[in-house]
């Protein structure tokens, strides 16, 4: 049964991976066909001359077409004369496009040419051309059938095209069915091109009405002073124009004087109109005229979106990727393939484990009415149903003599399995397969996938492809005893990330304190990684800089939450999208965020040399980054409970466990055993709050991640790696004898905020008062000499010798 199962998986799985393959393909070429200024210049003069060429052939060929039938078919034959004024081409191509084709309305196409050729020398908006084309195209094929209505055999007004489809439409639905069609083409056309409506229609007619109305009027009562009034007005003009009449004729002494129709006086009562359009709405209630402003107030928009739709329609929407516009995501042959790949079935060991558990918990009396195995990379789960009346925990008081039994390594019990209502018993393979990191990008759940930051990490006990979205995960932790594959899983992650994000999407931040784990990826500083302004290594493997650059991603943190807030955005996504939808406007600071992911290789150590300072920052991020796109995955060989803390463990919901040593790191890391139970080399546990999932980890070995960085590496990158905010907590303040007339403009609002926060660091001075990185750290000395904080002490704040503001208003005031 178990044989039949499996085969049906792997055969169904084959087929995707080729597809995927075309797809990723599919995916990394992006041609693009971009022309310089001056191949704009040749190929748009080339489009024009060739429009006028084409006017030139087909007015021509109106008068001499029939002249040159005779000789066309000879074409290209050099002797033969031809009355077209562009010779034998023009009569060859007019007869192509005049007769054969679409008849007089040919003459569009010409314009259409010419019309390219403007646009691609001026280099004018792309998408009002598309749109020109589209028109133009339905507007030639439109006349063509209305011009073959009229011709009764094949000629140059409706063209072949013309006079056939004509033909097919009347014999379909006769000629009064034509018209109809013709009509309803026409009636589509004004109304999608011309945004023509019922109500304009209604109201056009109904103007039309009342200006007869008006002329008749107007002379029989010439002698009225009302008349003034022209008849070209507006029907809102119309309708106040009888909302005035009777104050007007009150008037009389001043309207008399004018009761011959004065050109200037016109004017002035249209503009009289006009100011007051709006307030006899209640006289002119029950006219007809009230729905066009109604119309009006349905299609107003607000000004901003006004300019960013017409930007969007000028330009299209932003797009962060186009400067490196060339760049070519990472080829799938970079990536190995393993022989031993795919799962074999060895039905003997099968059968062999089956009894075994069988035999085992009949031993102590446990009877089973079902059992079924899912054959996965590493392990085989055999899920058993056990008889009615049986204790789970019974069954899973027994692990350690089923494993005895079976005389293997990690075996795990899951009882029961959520949701299904059987017992897991996973039994680890004699010949565990490799899960290779090809055959997960390739899958067609990483390649369709639209998360935000996919990570293809492995298959599942049922040979599934596992793909988490970072982005929801929101932090990663990673613990896993040595040489258990905690490195080749970053390695998967960064290398999923590679795969399926462009170099103006996410940014890496690597902390590598062995040095020689993730130094691969500084071939592609330029294009993925970020670092602090003055540093040299965008890889940190010093410890004592990484306080430095945590604390930088804070400040870049809340500069990005500034941002959101402004733009009234709750996350990066939205924020993002409406940057591309041009709705933002960099003038006033808005930008495209790409996502940051912070990667933490040897946490342990980390905490060992830089102390608990790293801890702040990191929980601070990890508290409060999920929003603005700042990912955190770390990782750690030991993971005890003073490496990771209680509030490090709450911000990190997803947990990955490769095999530990004992059940107390199990515990730490997972909240319960399991990963002492692994088998290493890639078998890992992942949990986001509930289940655990066993998963085989993808393997990228070294020379894989060389061939891709060298890949990303060597195409165009930006001019410089990602820059992070300057954070000044290692600057020292030396200069302690400074003038006080020298002081900065927002001292005093500086000691008063440092005061009142009782914290003293130059990024809340930069953060609250907006300043840059230069004068917080000036004003920070200046405070110093004042004797407001305390000396330099590393990264940490300094200490505020000032309890509070009525003291700081006395120091200040006796000095
Ligand atoms: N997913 C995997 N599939 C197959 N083999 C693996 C896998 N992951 C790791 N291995 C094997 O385990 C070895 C050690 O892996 P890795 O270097 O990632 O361990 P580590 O946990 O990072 O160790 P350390 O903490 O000492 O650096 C690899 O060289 C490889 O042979």
């Amino acid at each position: 049964m178990a044989k039949k199962t499996t085969k049906k998986k792997t055969t169904s799985k084959a087929k995707p991976k080729t597809k995927a393959k075309s797809n990723v393909k599919a995916k990394i070429k992006r041609p693009s066909f971009k022309l310089s200024n001056q191949q704009k210049l040749i190929f748009g003069s080339f489009l024009i001359i060739i429009g006028v060429l084409l006017f030139i052939s087909f007015l021509s060929f109106v008068f001499t077409g029939k002249e040159d039938q005779s000789v066309l078919s000879n074409f290209p034959e050099r002797t033969d004369q031809y009355k077209n004024w562009a010779s034998q081409l023009g009569a060859w191509v007019s007869e192509f496009f005049i007769t054969k084709g679409f008849g007089l309305p040919s003459f569009i196409f010409a314009g259409l040419l010419f019309l390219s050729g403007v646009y691609v020398t001026l280099n004018l908006n792309k998408v009002k051309l598309r749109k020109h084309w589209i028109w133009g195209t339905l507007i030639v094929i439109w006349l063509s059938i209305l011009f073959g209505f009229f011709t009764h055999k094949y000629d140059v007004l409706g063209g072949t095209i013309g006079f056939e489809m004509n033909q097919f439409f009347q014999d379909y639905s006769g000629k009064a069915g034509t018209i109809l069609l013709l009509l309803f083409g026409l009636i589509a056309y004004l109304a999608i091109r011309f945004k023509v409506t019922g109500d304009t229609i209604v109201n056009s007619f109904k103007r039309a009405k009342k200006s007869i109305k008006e002329d008749l009027q107007a002379e029989n009562t010439t002698n009225e002073p009302v008349v003034t009034f022209d008849n070209s007005l507006t029907d809102e003009a119309e309708a106040i124009k009888s909302a005035f009449e009777i104050p007007l004729e009150n008037k009389e002494p001043t309207i008399s004087n004018h009761s011959k129709p004065n050109p200037k006086k016109e004017v002035v009562a249209e503009e009289l109109t006009m100011e007051v359009t709006e307030k006899p709405k209640e006289e002119t209630v029950d006219t007809p005229e009230l729905t066009m402003e109604v119309d009006t107030v349905e299609e107003e928009k607000s000004e901003s979106d006004n300019l960013a739709d017409k930007l969007v329609e000028d330009f299209g929407h932003f797009d962060p990727t186009l400067e490196l516009g060339k760049y070519q995501f990472p080829t799938l042959d970079l990536l190995k393939k393993y022989h031993n790949e795919g799962i074999s079935i060895d039905q003997e060991e099968l059968e062999e484990n089956k009894n075994r558990i069988v035999e085992t918990l009949s031993n102590y009396k446990i009877g089973i009415t079902s059992i079924k195995a899912t054959i996965g990379p590493t392990v085989t789960l055999y899920e058993i149903v056990p008889d009615a009346g049986i204790r789970i925990s019974k069954i899973k008081n027994l692990e350690d003599d089923i494993a005895l039994s079976l005389a293997a390594l990690g075996i795990r019990i899951i009882a029961p399995i959520p949701g299904k209502g059987t017992i897991g018993i996973e039994v680890p393979n004699k010949n565990s397969t490799i899960v290779s990191m090809r055959s997960v990008i390739a899958s067609q759940k990483f390649q369709k996938s639209d998360m935000q930051l996919p990570i293809a990490f492995g298959k599942t006990i049922s040979n599934e492809t596992f793909v988490v979205d970072l982005a929801k995960m929101p932090h990663m932790l990673m613990a896993g005893a040595t040489g258990q594959g905690k490195s080749v899983g970053l390695n998967a992650v960064l290398t999923s990330l590679l795969y399926k994000k462009h170099p103006a999407e996410v940014k890496f931040v690597l902390v590598d304190p062995k040095k020689v784990e993730l130094t691969l990826f500084n071939k592609i500083e330029r294009h993925y990684l970020a670092k602090l302004p003055d540093s040299e290594d965008a890889i940190i493997t010093d410890n004592t800089k990484v306080i430095n650059t945590l604390n930088s991603l804070c400040i870049e943190m809340d500069n990005r939450y500034e941002m959101l807030k402004n733009a009234f955005c709750r996350n990066i996504a939205e924020y993002n999208a409406k940057f591309k939808a041009r709705k933002l406007n960099p003038n006033d600071g808005h930008a495209f965020l790409p996502y940051i992911v912070l990667v933490v290789d040897e946490f342990a150590d980390l905490i060992m040399t830089a102390g608990k300072e790293v801890e702040t920052p990191i929980a601070r991020l990890a508290q409060l980054a999920r929003a603005i796109g700042i990912h955190l995955i770390i990782a750690t060989q030991r993971p005890s409970v003073n490496v990771i803390t209680g509030i490090i463990k709450a911000n990190f919901p997803a947990r990955i466990a490769f095999r530990v040593t004992s059940k107390i790191d199990s515990r730490t890391i997972l909240d319960g055993s399991g990963a002492d139970q692994l088998i290493g080399r890639g078998d890992m546990l992942y949990t986001q709050g509930n289940e655990l999932i066993r998963i085989q980890c993808a393997f990228v070995d070294t020379p894989e991640v060389e061939k891709i960085t060298e890949f990303i590496g060597s195409q165009k990158a930006y001019p410089d790696a990602h820059l992070l905010p300057e954070y000044v907590g290692e600057e020292g303040g030396t200069n302690l004898d400074i003038d006080i007339s020298d002081r900065d403009k927002l001292f005093r609002d500086a000691a008063e905020l440092i005061v009142t926060a009782q914290q003293g660091s130059a990024s809340l001075l930069q953060r609250k008062l907006k300043l840059g990185y230069n004068r917080a750290g000036r004003i920070i000395d200046q405070l110093e000499a004042a004797g407001i904080v305390g000396n330099f002490e590393g990264s940490k704040a300094r200490q505020v010798l000032v309890p509070d503001l009525a003291s700081l208003d006395q120091l200040l005031d006796n000095e």
